[in-house]
This record gives C-alpha cells, structure tokens and sequence, in this order.
C-alpha cells in the first residue's frame, strides 16, 4: 500500500506514504463541499421538502446538518449521499437547547451567522480549537450593519458567538477581503432584510450562494461585479450536488506528476469561480483535457477530466486567479515544486486564516523534504527542479489541516523507492474528503 493510515492517537492521525510507480483506474471524488453547506443550509430555511443529491458525508457538512436538527427540521437519509429534508421554514425554526458546535469548518459558521442573524430566536455558535481562533468580524461587521444582535469573544471578533435574530436592515457591502463566505453571510441576512441589500466585488469569489437561491424561490440579481439579494421566504427544493474539484484536485496533481498515469476523474464540478487551478495549470504546461457533461436546469457546471503527466514550467501566479483556486494553493505548491523553475504565489494572505497557517504549513512540510521555498506575508514561492528531483523522506506535521496532509500525500508519491513521509493530523482529513485513504491506494501503485 502506498498510503498507511493510522487514525486517532497523540498525533491525531498519521500517514505513512511512499512512492508510487504507477497511477491509474478512475476517480469519482466526494461531493462539493461548499455546495452541500449551501443545500442543507437553504433546504431547511425554506419550507417544505429539498432533496439533496450527491451530498458530501464529511464531518463538516454534518455539523451543519445537525444544527437543523437541533433547531427541528426532519432528515430522511436514502443513503449517506441522499437526503431529504422536512422543514416547517425558516421562521418557525427552534431554539436549540445547546451551543452549536460547527467543529472545524469556517463556510459553516459564518453563513450560519448570517443566516441565523434574521431567523427569531436565540443560538450560540463555536467550532473547535482551529475554528475558535479564526477571525469572525469579517462577519460580524456587516452583521451588525444590518442591525442583527451579533457578539462573541473578543469584542465580537471569535467565537462562541451569540446570535438573537429579528428583522433586519439592507446593506450595501464591498466584498474586502474577497470571502464567499462573508458575501453568502450577507446574502443570507438579506433575506430578512427590510429591502434589497447588494454585495460588491472587485474580483469574483465562488457563487455558489446566489446561484443556489434562485431554486429555492429566492429573488437574486447578478451583475458583473455585484449581487443584489431581495427579502423573501423561501421552498423547498431538488439540489443536485457535483463532486468537489478541491477534492478532485489531489488526484489530478497525482496523475500530471506521475509518468505515464492514466486516471479518468468523473462528475468533477467545473463552475468557473472555481476552476482557477486548471487555467493555472494551462499556464505552466499541464495537459488536462476536460470533456463537459450537458447541464441541466439548475443545475452546477460539471464534467470529466483527463489529466496526462506533463513537464510542467513555473509561473508567476497571476493575481486575479488566487479567489478561484484559494484552496488549491497547498496542492500548487506541491506540483510547482516538480515544475521547471521558480513559482510564485502571491496576494494569498488569506491563506493565513484558514484551518491553519497554511503558508507557513506548506514551508515548513516542503523545506521538511528538501524543495526550497521563500515565505512571504502573502504567499510563497517554491523553486521547483522539474519532475525527477531530488527529495528526502521526513517527519511533517499537517497542523491538523486537511489539505495540508492531503497535499503533502500526493508529493510523498515521488520520493525515492525505499524512502517515506510521515504525516501527522491526518484524523482532519474526514472535514473533507471521507475515504481519502482508500481512493488514494486504489489508484497509485507500488
Ligand atoms: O464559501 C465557501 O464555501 C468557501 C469560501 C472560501 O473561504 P473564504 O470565503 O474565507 O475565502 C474557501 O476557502 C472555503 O473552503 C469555502
Ligand atoms: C478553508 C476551507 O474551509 P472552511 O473555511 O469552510 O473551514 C477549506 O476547505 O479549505
């Protein structure tokens, strides 16, 4: 096996990966991750009956399902991928009797902020160590703007956050620090605003929000540029949830690295605010051919993908793709460190604020290895030495962040036959892509 897990323990998971030979068979990765917050978010605000199909069974997107419980919307599950959901709307959801705990993910705390901040009632909100120590006033801000009773610790900026929601003023909002999150946020109070309220941004982030309302009843408008929300109640729905490209993107990187691999990566979803890894690859030389599925009504973007292995060239990363691949950055450097030349990767500060530092993770695991990398307070640059070059095995920490130990697996896959990373943290894997362990080895050979 290439990839040895070992869950649980002091280092809370671990990895044990060594090189793989050969990569191949195909790959369906698990369901979008910010889709399916979206889903179950809007499905049980509306009332009546949403089906969620392809929805993603991870520990972050459960958390966000059994808050509705807690505030007594009804699940059905057909399988651990469909659900339905019964819900009496947003107006007559519960007080929960407990916190609710959004454990490690940030898309679910801040759009639940938002969203609660309209909906009568009283709810707290706190999330895990991570969770806890990443900024909040990006949300509370404009929260508090529209009039919502918004605190936590540290003057409103961490949580747990209090939330006692009722009628709401509109916004006019300009999307700062380039967040889906605080846009959703914002969209999701509009809906109990007292009139329209308009998010504006320079640079375009994922739009999952604004394109989901509409289905559900919602009234949206969509500008280049801006997104105006009205007021409304919303119904139930069908949603239909694509697989993840952030998860996708492993294996994608497995297969560019890997000479001679031959991997299909199926209902990969292919919005384009989310597609920036793929135009970054282009520029460096990655050779993806991309064959799309017909869409349908209502549907996200998808399609298949069929990565080839490919002498890639390092690029200076151009500043308007960061938002589109801002999860994809741990994964790029890994691949940048295979390419020809320096890659550089700046105005990603954001980066710093995820589920760890996860500029300073990517460093430190890649300096770990021996790729020689510059850290800068926006980014880094990896000097790559082209797809034969020379690594170590060692003893890296994930900072208990998902793609952090998801990247550094793939680089793994390239070290000398005999040599091993050791990755710890490896129990976060679960927020995102459940199975990851099993995927990996049915594809990448000894
Ligand atoms: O809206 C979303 O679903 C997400 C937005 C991004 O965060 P920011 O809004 O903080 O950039 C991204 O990093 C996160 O994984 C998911
Ligand atoms: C940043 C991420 O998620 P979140 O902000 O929801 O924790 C991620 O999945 O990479």
């Amino acid at each position: 096996m290439i990839l040895e897990e070992r869950r649980g323990g002091p280092h809370r998971g671990q990895y044990r990966v060594g090189r793989a030979g050969r990569v191949l068979g195909s790959v369906t990765p698990p369901g979008d991750k910010s889709i399916s917050h979206r889903a179950v978010m809007l499905g049980s605000a509306a009332r009546g009956r949403t089906e969620i199909r392809g929805f993603l069974d991870s520990a972050d997107c459960r958390g966000t399902l059994e808050a509705f419980l807690a505030m007594g919307v009804h699940l059905r599950r057909l399988s651990p991928h469909h659900l339905i959901l019964e819900s009496p709307g947003a107006e007559n959801l519960s007080e929960p009797s407990n916190v609710l705990d959004f454990g490690n993910s940030g898309t679910a705390v801040r759009l639940m902020a938002g969203l609660l901040s309209g909906i009568p009632g009283f709810r707290v909100l706190t999330g895990d160590d991570s969770l806890r120590g990443r900024p909040m006033k990006r949300v509370a801000d404009p929260l508090s703007r529209m009039g919502a009773r918004i605190d936590g610790r540290d003057g409103g900026s961490r949580l747990p956050l209090s939330i006692r929601g009722g009628p709401l003023s509109p916004i006019l909002y300009e999307n700062v620090h380039r967040s889906a999150q605080v846009k959703s946020a914002v969209l999701l109070a509009g809906l109990s605003a007292s009139s329209p309220s308009t998010v504006v941004e320079e640079v375009p982030t994922r739009d999952h929000t604004e394109r989901l309302l509409p289905a559900f009843g919602g009234r949206v408008l969509r500008e280049e540029h801006r997104v105006t929300v009205w007021p409304g109640t919303l119904s139930g729905t069908l949603v239909s949830v694509p697989g993840d490209i952030s998860s996708a993107a492993f294996f994608l990187a497995l297969a560019l690295l890997t000479p001679g691999s031959s991997l299909i990566l199926r209902n990969v979803g292919l919005n384009p605010t989310r597609t920036a890894l793929l135009e970054i690859l282009r520029l460096m030389g990655g050779r993806i051919d991309i064959e799309r599925t017909p869409e349908e009504e209502g549907s996200e973007p998808a399609g298949t993908l069929h990565p080839s292995f490919s002498s890639l060239t390092g690029v200076q990363v151009p500043l308007s793709l960061i938002p589109g691949a801002i999860d994809e950055i741990p994964i790029l450097s890994v691949l940048a460190a295979f390419a020809h030349g320096r890659t550089e990767i700046r105005g990603a500060a954001e980066l710093r604020v995820k589920e760890s530092d996860r500029i300073a993770g990517m460093v430190a695991a890649l300096r770990a290895v021996g790729v020689a990398v510059e850290e800068f307070p926006d980014g880094l640059a990896i000097e790559g030495e082209g797809p034969d070059r020379a690594l170590a095995g060692a003893s890296i920490d994930s900072l208990h962040d998902h793609r952090i130990a998801m990247s550094m697996a793939v680089l793994a896959t390239r070290l000398p036959r005999g040599e091993f990373l050791e990755i710890a943290g490896t129990d976060f894997v679960e927020t995102s892509f459940p199975g990851f362990p099993d995927l990996f080895n049915s594809v990448a050979h000894a």
